[in-house]
């Protein structure tokens, strides 16, 4: 009986997203190891097959720190931002749209998914200037051109986007994946944007695990920032976060990528399991 109660109350779910784009940021520390990545996937798996579309975009941080390591570049961040020499972004290219975007899309294939990995300068997919001198080749976004990638999401298939921008010259430009997949998100007018990260969402005191918020709306985030409750890499989460329900996505997630099935329990289940963001409390 459990079980069925259980898929019972799925399927309002289920219907309400039904053919909504879900764009779904993948970040670095949620895929650091085999068996976690096997879990997303087969997360999202469900999710494409239950009727959704899912758009992925993401990220790759320690994979590229590894490299530059492995390299002996030395590579540091401002305000959450790498900078990035034109060593460090060809590094950067070699490891999100050489390395990780083909990896992904090989285990939704193997998994009867078709899918495209793309680099989002690709087709000019994502469009962006440089930020500032100090970052070097980070990108700042200001157009994303869908036409490509409602192509591919129409035709059924899943796209894979590496954080790569088109510069104003040509050249690649870096661009934090959280603000790629909120950009993504906007233009496809997503239904909703999931931050996938390594802890369980937005918590009042993060020294203090009983104090996960499950339900936050952008008045009581920006309460939240003033009041210090928030810090480091959580603050352009949020941020990303409240641009992405200013250009129009109905809510935003930030949960656990590293938890099992983290992905269908925040959405498939009244309660979900990490923060859930939207203009009114729901
Ligand atoms: N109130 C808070 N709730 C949750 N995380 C917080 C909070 N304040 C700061 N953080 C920090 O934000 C981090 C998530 O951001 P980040 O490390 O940039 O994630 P990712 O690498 O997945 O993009 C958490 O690991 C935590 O250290
Ligand atoms: C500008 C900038 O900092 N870009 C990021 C892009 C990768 C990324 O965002 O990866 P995670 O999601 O795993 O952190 C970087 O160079 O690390």
């Amino acid at each position: 009986m459990k079980k069925a109660e259980v898929l019972i109350e799925s399927l309002g779910y289920i219907k309400r997203f039904h053919n909504k784009v879900v764009v779904i940021k993948y970040g670095g520390h949620a895929m650091i190891s085999p068996e976690l990545r096997e879990q997303v996937i087969s997360d999202i798996v469900w999710l494409k097959y239950v009727g959704m579309k899912p758009v992925i975009v993401h990220g790759g941080g320690p994979e590229i720190n590894r490299l530059l390591e492995i390299k002996g570049i030395d590579t540091h961040f401002i305000d959450g931002l790498r900078v990035t020499t034109p060593e460090i972004m060809e590094n950067i290219e070699m490891v999100l749209t050489g390395s990780v975007s083909p990896a992904l899309a090989t285990l939704f294939n193997a998994n009867d998914v078709p899918t495209v990995s793309v680099s989002g300068k690709d087709n000019k997919i994502i469009e962006a200037t440089i930020r500032s001198e100090s970052l070097g080749l980070v990108g700042q976004v200001t157009q994303v051109n869908t036409a490509y990638l409602n192509h591919v999401i129409e035709g059924g298939f899943l796209p894979v986007i590496s954080p790569i921008a088109y510069g104003p010259d040509g050249q690649s430009l870096n661009i934090n994946s959280d603000e790629a997949a909120c950009h993504i998100a906007r233009a496809l007018g997503a239904e909703k944007m999931i931050l996938l990260t390594d802890v369980a969402g937005v918590y009042q005191d993060f020294l203090d695990p009983h104090t996960l918020i499950s339900r936050l709306t952008p008045s009581s985030i920006k309460d939240a920032i003033t009041a210090g409750f928030i810090s480091g890499g959580m603050i352009p989460k949020l941020e990303c976060c409240l641009s992405a329900l200013e250009g129009g996505v109905e809510a935003c997630h930030i949960i656990n990528g590293t938890q099992k099935h983290s992905l269908i329990l925040e959405l498939f289940t009244k309660h979900g399991i990490g923060t859930m963001i939207t203009e009114e409390l729901q």
